[in-house]
C-alpha cells in the first residue's frame, strides 16, 4: 500500500522545461538539482529506478520530499528520464509535497553528469547555494540536507556528506586474464576514507564552472570541483542515505521506512 494515500496537491507547481518555473524565488536562495535519469541496470528489469516504488510511493518523490523537507530549499529541479519527463510532472502533482517549494522538471542525458548539467542549466536567476542529490538516495534524513547547506554558507565552495567505511578496501590491478585473480597492490588506510553520500552542497558558480571546466566522466560532483584545485569538505553523512542500487537494497528501504513508521507511532 502507498504510504502516500492523499489525493492529487492542487499546490504542487512543475514547470516548463524551459527554466520557468511558476514563482521559483521569493526570497530563494537553495536550490536542489535531483538526477532521476538513470536506468537502474543494477536494480535489474523493471521502471526506470527513480519511478521504481517504496512502500508504493516512488523512489523520486520520497528524494523530492527529503530535499523540500529542508526549509531553507525553495526550488526542486527534477532531471527526468528522457521518455519520462511528462510521467514525472504527474507523479510530482499526483503527490503531496510542501507547499513552500517550487518544482521544475527537464529531461536528463546519457550520464549522470550531463543529466546534472541539464538540471544545472535550467535554474533562474537568484539561487547561490545549489545541492546535487541522486533520486536514488530517497531516504536521506532532513538533519544531513541542513548540515550540508550550512556548511556551504559557512563559506566551504562544495561539500559532502560521508561515512567511515566499515570494511577494508584494497585496490587491485586487472587481472592478467579472463576470471583469473585480480592481484591486490595496496590496502589503503581505512580510517583516512570515506563513503560519499548525496547531497553535495555547492556554491552555484563553483558548480557551474567544474561543470563546464571538467570534460572527463566522474561519478561524483565534488570531483569536479577536486580538479578545480578548491576546497572539498566532509559533513557525517547518514546509514539512511545510502544509495538504493540492488535489488537488496529495495529490501533495506523498505524495512527502514517500516521503522520510521513504528517510531513516529502510526
Ligand atoms: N544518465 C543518468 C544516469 C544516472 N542518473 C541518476 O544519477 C543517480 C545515481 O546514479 P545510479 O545510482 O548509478 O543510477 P543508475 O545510473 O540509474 O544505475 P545503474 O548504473 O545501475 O544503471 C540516480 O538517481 C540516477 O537516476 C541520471 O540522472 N542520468
Ligand atoms: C554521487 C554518488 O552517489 C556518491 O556516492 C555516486 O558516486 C554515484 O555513483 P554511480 O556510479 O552513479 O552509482
Amino acid at each position: 500500500m502507498s504510504d502516500d494515500p492523499r489525493p492529487s496537491s492542487p499546490g504542487v507547481r512543475t514547470g516548463a522545461s524551459t527554466g520557468a518555473s511558476t514563482g521559483a524565488s521569493t526570497g530563494a536562495r537553495t536550490a536542489a538539482v535531483i538526477p532521476a535519469a538513470g536506468r537502474g541496470v543494477r536494480l535489474g528489469p523493471g521502471a526506470p529506478k527513480a519511478l521504481r516504488t517504496l512502500n508504493g510511493t516512488p523512489m523520486l518523490i520520497h528524494a523530492a520530499r527529503a530535499m523540500a523537507a529542508s526549509r531553507a530549499v525553495s526550488l526542486v529541479v527534477v532531471v527526468a528520464p528522457p521518455d519520462g519527463t511528462a510521467e514525472t510532472k504527474s507523479l510530482l502533482d499526483a503527490h503531496a509535497l510542501p507547499e513552500r517549494t517550487d518544482f521544475l522538471v527537464v529531461p536528463g542525458g546519457e550520464s549522470r553528469q550531463e543529466s546534472v548539467k541539464l538540471g544545472l542549466d535550467a535554474l533562474p536567476p537568484g539561487i547561490d547555494i545549489v545541492l546535487v542529490h541522486d533520486a536514488a538516495r530517497p531516504l536521506v534524513p532532513v538533519d544531513t540536507v541542513d548540515a550540508v547547506i550550512d556548511a556551504v554558507r559557512d563559506g566551504a565552495p562544495a561539500v559532502v556528506p560521508a561515512l567511515p567505511l566499515a570494511d577494508t578496501v584494497k585496490q587491485i590491478e586487472p587481472a592478467d586474464a579472463p576470471g583469473a585473480p585480480e592481484p591486490v597492490v595496496a590496502t589503503p588506510e581505512r580510517s583516512r576514507l570515506r563513503a560519499v553520500q548525496t547531497p553535495q552542497g555547492f556554491d552555484r558558480d563553483t558548480l557551474v564552472r567544474a561543470h563546464e571546466t571538467v570534460t572527463e566522466n566522474v561519478t561524483d560532483d565534488a570531483s569536479m570541483v577536486e580538479q578545480l584545485g578548491l576546497r572539498v569538505v566532509v559533513v557525517p553523512g547518514h546509514e539512511e542515505a545510502f544509495k538504493v542500487t540492488r535489488p537488496l537494497d529495495l529490501v533495506l528501504a523498505e524495512a527502514v521506512l517500516a521503522r520510521r513508521r513504528l517510531n513516529d507511532g502510526f
